[in-house]
This record gives structure tokens, sequence and C-alpha cells, in this order.
């Protein structure tokens, strides 16, 4: 195995050092280091982050792999400075049982490029009428921990409760994607002034903070731990907030679209939350597919009250939602499209121009407390002597024009195309092995 000598690089913002990484671990740090045997890595201007970790991922395998495949997904996180990606279970068949589950993970080890933690379906089928073989997942070797339905709610409140009860035995997360689906039948864009000036069904607010507020409220009954996907709404944000004062279990992720972007960019209007990625950008046309996601994009307010709860923690961690579709479901009339939109390769800068330079803050949000919640020991710790050498070395001071044919995933439903977005991953290691180096995937 080749030690590296990265060189004058700063840890998550600190003044320059060098990092020496060697048989998987960060070996040592200081000022003028040497390794004659080591390969230098020039780190000057360079910031060096824990290895990123995403608690939501779509890699389509087994199923859809002409959207994406655990390898063409594993490359894309990689290029997103990623080290872990938690895989969803609605994949075909379903995540639903020990065999998938283990499928997904032994994919991960093969395309070796980021860990690959397989989230288990908590009900049969994603139906919402059975709970699947918990225990199995766990025990298998995927040791499966986190349990969510997503594309789907668990609607049943006693199901929740039991799947909350059954995973508690073990420290276990329900991860809910919390839409009543009976307030969004047919639902295609947030409901508001967009949708009714559009014609568009609406998917209203209130169905996604009513489930928060009911599941909240479940955790706290039976004392187990629940984790809501995808923020989208102000009122979210205030439940949450409330539910974190009583000291109920509960985290949260916002993604970075839903950070960006408002229900206006449907209408073809280029209105977003940051001046400086809008300036020179505005979408192709109206009822652009790309636009289209589950829980939509909502309004200016609730993207504003978004990035301030991330900043202040009521939101914990950003997570991707990275969901390819191939061409065929994706660039159709708006009413047949399928909802999702990429996010792994962008989810850093677009963060970074949230946040700002805030590395430490960054690194809370993208890395320490994705890979805590999701109990992935190696991954979230800052390079330091004896840590395993899960990290990424970002160049902040780079701008890079986003094209979706250049992309690593095999889809292209990038909402990001034509935008100038700043930072650019330069390498990223996988227990002291690079899965990235110049900016370029090593395999
Ligand atoms: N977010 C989306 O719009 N789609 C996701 C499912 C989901 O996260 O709900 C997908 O798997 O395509
Ligand atoms: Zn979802
Ligand atoms: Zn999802």
């Amino acid at each position: 195995m080749t030690a590296y000598l990265i060189k004058n690089v700063s840890v998550v913002g600190g003044a320059p050092t060098d990092l020496l990484i060697r048989d998987g671990v960060v070996a040592g740090t200081g000022t003028g280091l040497d390794a004659p045997d080591a390969a230098v890595v020039d780190g000057t201007g360079l910031v060096a982050l824990p290895g990123l970790v995403d608690l939501h991922t779509h890699l389509r395998e087994p199923g859809r792999e002409d959207a994406e495949t655990v390898e063409s997904g594993s490359r894309a996180a990689a290029l997103g400075g990623y080290t872990a990606v938690c895989a969803m279970a609605n994949t075909s068949p379903v995540a639903d049982t020990a065999g998938v589950v283990e499928q997904v993970w032994r994919l991960g080890r093969q395309a070796g490029l980021v860990d690959v933690q397989p989230i288990g379906a908590v009900t049969v089928g994603l139906a919402g009428e059975r709970l699947a073989e918990l225990g199995a997942m766990a025990d298998s070797p995927a040791r499966v921990r986190i349990f969510s339905d997503d594309g789907h709610c668990v609607a049943d409140p006693k199901l929740m409760r039991r799947a909350l009860e059954y995973v508690k035995a073990f420290d276990g997360i329900i991860a809910q994607h919390a839409e009543e689906p009976r307030l969004t039948e047919g639902a295609q864009m947030h409901e508001g002034e967009v949708s009714t000036r559009l014609g568009l069904t609406g998917w209203p607010a209130v169905a996604e903070e009513a489930i928060i507020a009911r599941d909240v409220l479940l955790a706290e009954h039976v004392g187990s731990r629940l984790h809501v996907c995808h923020v989208s709404t102000a009122g979210s944000v205030e439940v949450l907030r409330q539910a974190k004062r009583r000291g109920i279990r509960v985290t949260a992720e916002v993604t970075p679209h839903h950070l960006l972007l408002t229900d206006e960019v449907v209408g073809g209007r280029g209105t977003l939350a940051s001046p400086a990625l809008a300036d020179g950008w505005s979408p192709t046309a109206s009822y652009d597919p790309v636009f289209k996601v589950n829980p939509p994009l909502r309004t200016g307010v609730d993207v504003a009250a978004l990035r301030a709860a991330l900043a202040e923690g009521v939101i914990d961690v950003v997570a991707t939602d990275h969901a390819p579709h191939a061409v065929e479901d994706k660039e159709c009339e708006w009413a047949y499209a399928r909802p999702g939109m990429l996010g792994l390769e962008t989810a850093l800068s677009i963060v970074l121009d949230v946040l700002g330079p805030r590395w430490d803050l960054i690194a809370d949000r993208m890395s320490r407390i994705p890979a805590r919640i999701a109990g992935l020991d190696g991954h979230g710790l800052d390079p330091a002597p004896g840590v395993p050498a899960n990290l990424t070395l970002v160049d902040p001071a780079a701008r890079r024009v986003i094209e979706p044919t250049e992309l690593a995933s095999r889809s292209r439903n990038t909402p990001y195309a034509r935008m100038t977005l700043p930072g650019r991953i330069v390498a990223t290691f996988l227990r002291g092995e690079p899965t990235v180096l110049d900016g370029k995937a090593v395999k």
C-alpha cells in the first residue's frame, strides 16, 4: 500500500500542516514532515475534511441499473468527497430482506470506492402493511441499523409505533419520508401561489408537518430514535425545534436542493436563495421536470428557514437524496416524470454556498454527525494520528460550471446544469487508498 504525504494542507480550516497517510491511517501530522517512500500531494490552498457521509442516497441497484449502479453511484459519491453513503431500500426487489441488503453491501465492497451501508425497508415491499424482517437485516453481514420506506411514508401510526418499538432493542433508527398520502393524491408541486398560477395540483406543507408532529410524539412515547428525511418546510423546522426542546430523540436532514431552489423554478424563474448562484443562471423553460422532486421545492420563506435551521443545528445534517432517473423517466411531460434529483457530486459546493467557509460546521453537518447517526465508526473523524484515513481534499477557491454529461452518475438529472458552483474535490481517500486524485476517480 502506497504511503501519501499531503503537504501544507488546512485541516478543517486550521493552519497549514502536513498529513502522512500510511497503512490505512493518518500516521502523522505536523509541519515539515518528510517521508521518502511516500507519494507527495500538494495541499497548498486546500482544506482537508473528514470524508463526507451521506445518510440518504439512491443507488438503484438491484433493479434500475440503467439509472445508476452501486459502482457508478459510489464513483459519483467519491467525486463528491464522500467516503460512506447509506443506500435507500426502494430498489427492485425492495431491500426488505437480509438477502437483498447483503447483496447491496457486497456490491459496495466490490466497487471499493465508498463504504455502502444499506438501509432496510420498514415494511414488506414498502407497501406500508406488514413489518419487514428488521431483525434479520440487522443481524445480516450488512448490519442494518437504519430502516426507511423512503419514497413512501409509513402512514399507519400503529405500524410506525411497532417499527419504533422493534428497532429500540438494538438502538436502531426509523427514517421517515414524511408525507401524509391522503393529502398529496395527484400532487405535482408545492401547494401555493405558484401551483395556483401554473394550475398544478399542490403538495401542501401540512402533509409533511402533520406526519413529523405525529412521529416525534410516537418516538417520545416509545423512547426510540426517529430520523426525518428531506425536511422541506418552515413549519417542519418549528415542529423539530419543539421536539428537541422536549428532549425527544429525533434527528433531521435537509437536502442541498431544498437549501437553494424554490418553487419559482417550476414556473421558469431563476429566483434562487443565493444571488451568487443565480447570477447569469435561469431555468431553460418552465415545467422543466428536472425540478420535480418529492418533497417538492418550497417557497423562499421555507428555504430561508431551512438554511437558518441547518446553521443552528435544529436540522442536524445535509443528506443528498441522490435520486438518479433514466432519461425516459425524467425528460418527459411534467405529470409523467419521476420525481428526484442528482446530488452526490454537487452537495459540498451547495453547502459551501449556504454556510460559507465555516469548515468546522460543514464537517459537523456533512461528516461527523451523519457518521454518528449511522453508527459508522471509522468515518466522521477529523484527520489525526491513528485515525482511519477517510478524508477529502477540497479546493475552496475553484469554480466549476456544471455540465450534466460530465457527471460520473449514469443519469443526468442534476438541477444545477449550467450553474457556476464554488469548490472542487481534488482528492478523496478511503482508509488510506485514494479513490479520487487530481479531481478524477482512480477507477
Ligand atoms: N426524492 C424523490 O423525489 N425521489 C426519491 C424517493 C424519495 O426520496 O422520496 C427516489 O427514489 O427517486
Ligand atoms: Zn423521500
Ligand atoms: Zn429519497
